[in-house]
């Protein structure tokens, strides 16, 4: 098995854009953006606000409405200018210019305040959905990551789990609280001010409305030059974010093998592209600032020009270029917001389509439409038959790994499978814990086709003991009772005490509530198998599969280690990744493996008796071990 460190060390961070020197991805799954329907993004989008329709439309209501009340300003102005004040001059025909210029003011200040709360209403209404949106997606990234099968984890990798549920989520979250509103705000006042200065005026109307062509052609390369650039800006965040999780996840295999200059040489090549990405992102976004800038300020200028000759002309009420300078203004100022909103809508495109492309893919493993119960167990202890009908098994990236064959495990017995490494033993077991399903034949549990079996019974009845002996984060207690969470402490604890577990535990700082921290870094490893026996005693399974430890314990760590793996085969149906003649010794049946194939099939004495490969295996194995005193079979 490789090392998460070595698999770090032996994958670039992310082949998603292989630069000439890089190979291209071997697996389709190792990659940020994985393959999707078409629409993908666009569907998740749509499917995470459909439930909040009534409020998006409050939402968009207050913001129309606050848009008017804010572009209502400059018409009050032009109303001053051209009546209000010559009215109060006594230009007009009647008198109480007084009067209107006071009502003008109000309005202007009732306007101001409308405006300032029905934002203030939007902006809590938008947040509202806007968290709402966004806990469902992390909630969904979470669901479907632990449903996806370790084939696709294996090539996908945890760091790329991490940067969608983190920084995608994140810049998804910028758009959704700042780029959004941004943009509808942008377009609600773009389409008032367009109607009111054609209404005022349809010449300057006509006006602004053409100095928007050269402004969307320069909106428009941006988008473009900016896609490429944030893509490219995500995933090379990604690599750093791989690359580090990696290491740390590995940072035993990391120091062992001195990993660590090779990793800081190449961390600081991924981040030094991560810093290279930002900048080209800053440079277009300066790029765009100034040029629409400049554009806008030209237009403004054209436009106002043009409108003080018609003034001078008489063509032209004062007011209303006073008014329409005043909105050009307006027009153009959320140009620059508009680059930041593309801005942050080109990141967030880019990472919707990865959080998509991971949300597409479906289980290798499918649920069973119409699930079938497995028969009851014989009695409480009982274990099930395994057969395997005319099975063979390929992975998918690679050929045929294990040919055709059959094998019935007998209820009840211990199976010890042996051969060298890569003969096939862990992929035999893997479809016997239905983590891959056969490519042809079936796997049958008591007769049921594995594919039969809904997924939680099916991970009651086969439980898997691997040489991890994976330990949560939690207490000891907890750790026990994983697989029967219902399990009480007096439960826990004869689990534990059964298996040899419970001194050892009684001594830890808090007992069965002692914290065992990450990989359980407080325990030593041959206590972990222990806990790992007592989690999967108290889960009773029927069939048990595990993968034991090459690690040499000590003697006395691997003497406890044995009485304790009997204690929890004891009746049931086990098969048994052996690497000690100890172990092969308590097993009643041995399978030797060779390239995906059964070669031998024997009780251990029948085989040793024999000349076969076995027999040569066990006087090879007698001769270089110094030998333990091994438990007998019939002290079971
Ligand atoms: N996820 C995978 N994708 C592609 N090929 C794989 C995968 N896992 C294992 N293989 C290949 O399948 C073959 C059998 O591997 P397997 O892990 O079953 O061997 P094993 O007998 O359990 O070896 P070991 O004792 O070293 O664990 C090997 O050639 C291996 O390279």
């Amino acid at each position: 098995m490789t090392s998460t460190a070595e698999t770090a060390a032996a994958t670039p961070g992310t082949a998603e854009e292989p630069g000439p020197e890089q190979p291209p991805a071997p697996d389709p799954f190792d990659r940020d953006v994985l393959p999707a329907p078409p629409h993908a993004a666009r569907t998740l989008l749509g499917s995470l606000l459909r439930p909040h329709k009534p409020r998006v439309a409050g939402a968009a209501l207050l913001l129309l409405l606050q848009q008017a009340a804010v572009q209502a300003g400059p018409l009050l102005v032009a109303f001053a200018i051209d009546h209000a004040v010559p009215a109060l001059r006594g230009e007009g025909d009647g008198g109480g210019g007084q009067g209107l210029l006071v009502a003008v003011g109000l309005a202007y200040l009732l306007c101001a305040l409308a405006s300032g709360g029905l934002q203030y209403a939007f902006i809590v209404a938008a947040a509202r959905i806007n968290q709402r949106v966004l806990l469902e997606l992390r909630g969904r990234i979470y669901r479907h990551a632990q449903a996806l099968d370790v084939d696709f984890h294996d090539p996908y990798t945890s760091g790329r789990l991490i940067s969608r549920s983190t920084t995608d989520v994140g810049s998804l979250r910028e758009l959704l609280d700042e780029g959004l509103q941004e943009l509808l705000a942008v377009i609600v006042s773009v389409v008032y001010i367009v109607l009111t200065l054609l209404w005022l005026d349809p010449g300057l109307g006509a006006a602004a409305l053409g100095s928007f062509v050269p402004l969307a052609l320069l909106v428009q390369n941006f988008r473009q030059r900016s896609a490429r650039v944030y893509r490219s800006r995500s995933t090379a965040m990604a690599a750093v974010i791989v690359k580090f999780t990696e290491t740390v996840g590995g940072i035993r295999a990391v120091q062992t093998f001195r990993r660590e200059r090779a990793n800081d040489e190449e961390f600081a090549r991924l981040n030094g592209r991560h810093l290279k990405m930002n900048g080209d992102s800053l440079l277009e976004m300066a790029r765009y600032v100034v040029t629409s800038r400049l554009t806008a300020n030209t237009a403004v200028a054209v436009i106002v020009l043009w409108g003080a000759y018609r003034v001078a002309a008489g063509d032209l009420a004062l007011g209303v270029l006073a008014a329409a300078a005043l909105y050009l203004r307006r027009l153009y100022e959320p140009i620059d917001h508009l680059g930041m909103f593309l801005n942050s809508y080109q990141s967030a495109a880019a990472s919707l389509e990865k959080i998509a492309g991971l949300l597409a893919q479906r289980p290798s493993v499918p649920e069973p439409g119409s699930p079938q119960a497995l028969p009851p167990r014989a009695d409480g202890r009982a274990g099930r038959e395994v057969v395997f009908d005319s099975v063979s098994f390929g992975y998918r990236t690679g050929g045929e790994v294990l040919p055709p064959f059959g094998l019935t495990l007998h209820s009840g017995r211990t199976v010890a499978l042996v051969g060298a490494t890569g003969a096939g033993k862990s992929t035999l077991v893997k479809l016997l814990a239905r983590f891959y399903d056969p490519t042809r034949g079936r796997v049958l549990l008591d007769g049921v086709d594995l594919r039969d079996v809904e997924g939680a019974e099916l991970r009651r009845s086969v439980v898997t003991v691997t040489q991890e002996a994976f330990l949560f984060s939690g207490t000891v207690a907890e750790n026990i009772a994983i697989g029967r969470p219902d399990a009480t402490h007096a439960e826990i604890e004869n689990a534990a005490k059964a298996l040899g577990a419970h001194d050892f535990i009684s001594e830890l700082p808090e007992g069965y509530d002692t914290d065992v921290r990450k990989r359980g870094g407080r325990i030593s490893a041959g206590q972990r198998q222990l806990v790992a026996f007592a989690r999967a005693l108290l889960a009773d399974p029927a069939v048990l599969i595990l993968d034991e430890a090459t690690s040499s314990l000590d003697i006395p760590g691997e003497q406890a280690v044995q009485q304790a793996m009997m204690t929890v085969l004891r009746g049931r149906t086990a098969v048994v990744i052996a690497h000690r003649l100890s172990t092969v010794e308590i097993a009643d049946r041995v399978l030797v493996m060779e390239d995906g194939r059964l070669v031998e099939d024997g009780t251990p004495a029948q085989l040793i008796a024999g000349e076969g490969r076995f027999a040569g295996l066990h006087s090879a194995w007698r001769d270089s071990l110094v030998q333990a005193p091994v438990p007998h079979r019939d002290q079971r």
